[in-house]
């Protein structure tokens, strides 16, 4: 299981067509570097030694940052690195996952705005369970949508760290951490940026709101 403390902070997601073009390595590590604790590779391409050798060098810059490397939909490519995993309602196993993988390892669930998925991933050997989308999302405009107080509710009945998803920025983030969300997933309001630095200025910001909560 993961240590406590650990699955708190800014949850940096990565974009094939907003890190294209040489920015998946330079962006990655300026989030890093501003203080995102977990990253989820995220792509949704069948080019699959593409997809080993970014997945590698993402897990070397987690490793030399002690961040979290989380894959997205992909138990094989997570156990063949020896990272962790996030899965959607139509992604495979959870329990079968966790057997796959071990008892260390993060394993995530999507549980969109219902609290009995959030129940069924807990039972199945979820590590956290993710809610969302809050917020017009430009990168998944169809993800159903849930509102902040179900992170409430999921904070008194759900013995697991809330993510928090879907349209996340600057502006909106606070609220949901104090309804209960531990980590806050952002896309576009991270990695639409014009340069690594404005990145790192932008993880930052996320970061320091969860000093004061
Ligand atoms: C942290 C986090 N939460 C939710 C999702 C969405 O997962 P899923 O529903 O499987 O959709 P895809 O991301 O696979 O398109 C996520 N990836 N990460
Ligand atoms: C991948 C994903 N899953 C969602 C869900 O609600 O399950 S919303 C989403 C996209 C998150 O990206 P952005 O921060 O750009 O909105
Ligand atoms: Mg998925």
């Amino acid at each position: 299981m993961a240590k406590p403390g650990k699955l708190r902070g800014l949850y940096a997601i990565t974009d094939s067509q907003l890190l294209a073009d040489g920015k998946l390595l330079p962006y990655v590590e300026a989030a890093l570097t501003g203080g995102a604790r977990l990253l989820q590779y995220r792509d949704k391409s069948t080019d699959e030694a593409r997809r080993l050798r970014e997945a590698e060098a993402l897990h070397r810059l987690c490793e030399s940052h002690g961040a979290t490397l989380i894959i997205n939909d992909d138990a094989e490519l997570a156990a063949r690195l020896g990272v962790g995993l996030h899965l959607g309602q139509q992604d495979g196993s959870l329990a079968a996952a966790r057997a796959l993988l071990g008892r260390q390892a993060v394993i995530g669930a999507t549980c969109h705005a219902q609290l009995a998925l959030a129940e069924q991933a807990a039972s199945e050997g979820a590590s956290y369970v993710a809610f969302g989308r809050f917020f017009n999302s430009l990168t998944k405009p169809g993800a159903p949508a849930a509102t902040p107080d179900l992170l409430a509710q999921a904070k008194a009945q759900v013995a697991l760290p809330i993510v928090a998803i879907g349209g996340i920025d600057l502006h909106n983030a606070a609220p949901l951490i104090d309804q209960g969300a531990s980590m806050i997933a952002v896309i576009h309001a991270l990695f639409a940026a014009a340069s690594p630095t404005e990145v790192e200025r932008r993880a930052r910001a996320f970061s320091a709101l969860f000093e004061s909560n």
